[in-house]
């Protein structure tokens, strides 16, 4: 089995990005929301993605972004994969020019298997916590046990993920990646390096 690839979302900052990248994140991610605390604007992602090193993946995460409104985005920064993070249709996923992944906010007795043929045309599904009234970023992870073995696409699982339950996640799991937030950071939208470190460290060990 291949080493689970790895996604630090929520970068507000070069040097977050860059201690991201020097752990060996696959990936990093910007959220275009604006009532998250870890939003940023275009102009901010395009400068920290100008200074990041060849063969990391650039995420935009959105929440139900207005159709208009994202393609002029995507006309500014470089993204390299879409992160549909709110209650968005196939049909509305589709039509960017990007692969992109959508997210799946999990409760128990859920259906993750259906849900997930719902979207055939997404490169993968992440898989986040359900909780009311907020559409992510909640730091609270669901029951991995009802996470599929046999999914038709790729599965990210996210939600709640820190440097000491990430280890217990791939073994119980085996996603094909995993995605964090909160769980690395200092403060809301501020990265710590050694957290992200020994998250990415514990992820593969
Ligand atoms: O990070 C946010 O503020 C956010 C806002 C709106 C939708 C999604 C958001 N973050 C994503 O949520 C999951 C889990 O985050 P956490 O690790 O539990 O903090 C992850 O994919 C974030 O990218």
């Amino acid at each position: 089995m291949s080493a689970v690839r790895i996604k630090i979302c929520g970068i507000t900052r070069i040097e977050d990005a860059l201690a991201a990248v020097a752990a060996g994140a696959d990936a990093i991610g910007f959220v275009f929301y604006a009532k998250s605390p870890r939003a940023v604007t275009p102009a901010q992602a395009r400068s920290i993605i100008a200074a990041l090193p060849p063969f990391v993946t650039t995420v935009g995460l959105f929440v139900d972004m207005p159709r208009a409104e994202l393609r002029q985005l995507l006309g500014e920064v470089p993204l390299d994969l879409l992160q549909f993070h709110g209650d968005e249709s196939a049909e509305d996923c589709a039509g960017f020019g990007r692969p992109y992944i959508k997210a799946l906010r999990v409760k128990p007795g859920d259906d993750i298997a259906a849900a997930v043929s719902r979207y055939p045309e997404a490169s993968g599904l992440l898989l986040d916590t359900y909780v009311p009234g907020v559409p992510g970023g909640t730091g609270e992870a669901f029951d991995w046990s009802l996470v599929p073995q046999d999914a038709a696409k790729p599965l990210i699982l996210a939600g709640g993920l820190t440097p000491d339950n990430v280890g217990e996640a791939v073994r119980q799991v085996r996603p094909y990646a995993v995605d964090v937030s909160g769980g690395v950071e200092a403060a809301k939208g501020i990265k710590d390096a050694a957290k992200i470190q020994a998250f990415i460290q514990r992820a593969r060990s």
